[in-house]
């Protein structure tokens, strides 16, 4: 089954097609990664399949009609700086609309998980960077979507908490969630099933790392001389 489809998706800001043609197909229980530089498209590609923005041409999945089964963890802070962890964690859940009972048992297991147990009661704009992008997660996580987008979710979060936020995705990975994230760094995609390069808004090359590695000692490297 496919869970993430992008198929022949054009969107454009003003005239200037910030995604030119983008197609992808996630395959359900899989890890894919989107790496670019700043600016080619990968945000614009998650908020078109996440639905937030209508796509010019071409159709994606989930899309609109999809969104219980999704969650999107998008790029910055997005939850409320002057509630507490668990105050923030609490508004989300009753917005999926989670039961009180629901909502406190998945928040306790993904506060654990995400090592936030002990900042329950922090102002959530008091955290670090690091601990905000994991509250970000646990709150997208909060429903137990089978299908999660996630927007640069290690840009600006320390080593430690980049090796425990992929000790969560690789958690996710095997209890069966399909997840598609992007990321800036070539060497963190080696870590997905199926690596995609995004460049000015059209996938440059995609598959697994180790094809798209080739005889080049990092994927970084195989980029770097396709857009040589
Ligand atoms: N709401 C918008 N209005 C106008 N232009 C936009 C808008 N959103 C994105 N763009 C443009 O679309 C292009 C792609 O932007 P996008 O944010 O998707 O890239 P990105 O790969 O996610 O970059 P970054 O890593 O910097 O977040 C850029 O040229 C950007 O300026």
């Amino acid at each position: 089954m496919t869970e993430i489809v992008a198929d022949g998706v054009v969107k454009a800001f003003g005239g200037r097609r910030a995604l030119d043609g983008v197609d992808l197909a996630v395959p359900a229980a899989e890890l894919w990664g989107v790496v670019g530089a700043d600016g080619a498209g990968k945000t614009t590609l998650l908020r078109c399949i996440a639905g937030l923005l209508r796509v010019d041409a071409g159709r994606v999945l989930p899309g609109r009609s999809g969104q219980e089964r999704l969650g999107f963890a998008q790029q910055g802070f997005h939850l409320y700086a002057d509630l507490t962890v668990e105050e923030n964690v609490a508004f989300i859940g009753s917005l999926y609309g989670l039961g009180r009972a629901a909502a406190a048992r998945s928040a306790t297991e993904l506060l654990g998980f995400a090592g936030l147990q002990d900042r329950r009661g922090s102002l959530a704009g008091e955290l670090s960077g690091g601990m905000k992008q994991k509250l970000t997660l646990v709150c997208a996580l909060l429903h137990r979507p089978p299908v999660l987008l996630l927007d640069e979710p290690t840009t600006g979060v320390d080593p430690l908490s980049r090796l425990e936020f992929w000790n969560l995705v690789e958690h996710l990975r095997v209890t069966g969630s399909t997840v598609l994230l992007t990321s800036a760094y070539f060497d963190e995609v080696e870590r997905c099933d199926h690596v995609v390069y995004l460049d000015h808004g059209r996938v440059l090359a995609a598959g697994a790392p180790s094809a798209l590695r080739g005889t080049h000692p990092s994927l970084e490297a195989a980029f770097l001389e396709m857009t040589a």
